[in-house]
């Protein structure tokens, strides 16, 4: 499969069988990623969003080689996953979310160690590489302290250093900033920043619609192990065919009701800003709230592209949602 992607992936499937026998005395089969394609660029960053069970963590796990696939293709920088897993893995870099993969009986310093040397690095290298990481991400002084008494935050923090040790040039986030403070999800966006602009691959996968929107270059929405769809967060309106939206300022009443029974209308809803928005089914009904608003009086007038959220919710439904 020659490609000039840093991820390549054709025709991935992956099943899992479950322990369990059926009436028919079959083994069921659940399938988590469906025939699953996907090309990620040099120094991309690139959201993978979706619901749970939707088959992100699958992925993540086929591309750093923690999981075999079932059948299809899955390249990094050129390597095969099954057939070249050792030059793979020295170009990943992982960081899961929660407490899967630190030790809670070490410290700081000592996962750091045992991560650093799985990735080759031993004597003075490892420690200046131990130091820089730890001071980069505030650790300093509770680097002697043990993993296990941590808040989620500062375990995110040890996640990070983890996934940076070996200075991958591939790194894959999964679900990064899961449960982590609005200060953590901040200083996480600026490390992205930091990533990007030394050249790095990323691969986030999240259900945080806010977070792929504001660090990604591209979003891929995944749901029920198949690709959906693949957009740059700015174009993603144009996904969403019927979803026209006119935002209006202070309503008068008898304007919201004869709005509200024109045939194309949808939806009116008050938003937080105090602004009544309207959901059209089209361009036309669209104009036609613009023309009556205006004839009105109504003068502070909004036309609104959706958001990310939107998009998510009109592709996949709402199932899994994170809201902010
Ligand atoms: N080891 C396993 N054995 C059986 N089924 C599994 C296993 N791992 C994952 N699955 C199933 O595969 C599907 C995809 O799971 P996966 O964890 O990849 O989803 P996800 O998108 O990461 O979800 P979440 O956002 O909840 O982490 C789910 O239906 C899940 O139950």
């Amino acid at each position: 499969m020659a490609s000039n992607s840093c991820i390549e992936i054709r025709g991935l499937t992956r099943t899992f069988t479950g322990r369990a026998k059926t009436a028919d005395g079959t083994r069921k089969v659940s399938v988590a990623l469906d025939d699953v394609a996907l090309s990620v660029g040099y120094g991309e960053v690139r959201g993978l969003l979706g619901p749970n069970g939707a088959g992100k963590t699958t992925l993540c796990k086929i591309i750093s080689t923690i999981l075999l696939p079932t059948s299809g293709e899955v390249r990094v920088c050129g390597h095969d996953v099954v057939s070249e897993a050792r030059a793979v893995r020295a170009r990943i870099g992982i960081v899961f979310g929660g407490d899967r993969g630190l030790y809670g009986r070490l410290t700081v310093r000592q996962n750091l160690q045992h991560w650093g040397a799985l990735y080759g690095l031993r004597g003075q290298a490892l420690n200046t590489r131990l130091d820089e990481l730890i001071g980069r991400f505030g650790m300093t002084a509770r680097q002697h302290d043990r993993v296990e008494g941590f808040s989620r935050g500062m375990k995110q923090r040890v996640h990070l250093a983890r996934g940076l040790i070996g200075d991958p040039p591939v790194v894959l986030l999964d679900e990064p900033t899961d449960g982590i403070d609005p200060v953590g999800a901040r200083d996480f966006r600026t490390l992205v920043e930091q990533l990007r602009r030394a050249g790095k691959t990323i691969l986030i996968t999240t259900h945080d619609m806010a977070e792929a929107e504001q660090v990604c270059d591209q979003v891929s929405f995944i749901d029920n192990g198949r690709l959906i769809a693949t957009e740059p967060p700015s174009a993603l309106g144009s996904l969403v065919s019927r979803c026209e939206r006119v935002d209006a300022w202070q309503v008068p009443q008898q304007v919201r009701e004869r709005i509200s029974r024109l045939a194309g209308v949808r939806l009116v809803e008050e938003l937080p800003d105090g602004y009544l928005r309207f959901h059209a089914d089209d361009q036309a009904t669209a104009g036609e709230i613009l023309l009556s608003l205006v004839q009105a009086g109504v003068t502070r007038v909004r036309n609104t592209v959706p958001d990310l959220e939107e998009v998510y919710l009109h592709l996949i439904g709402d199932r899994g949602m994170k809201v902010h």
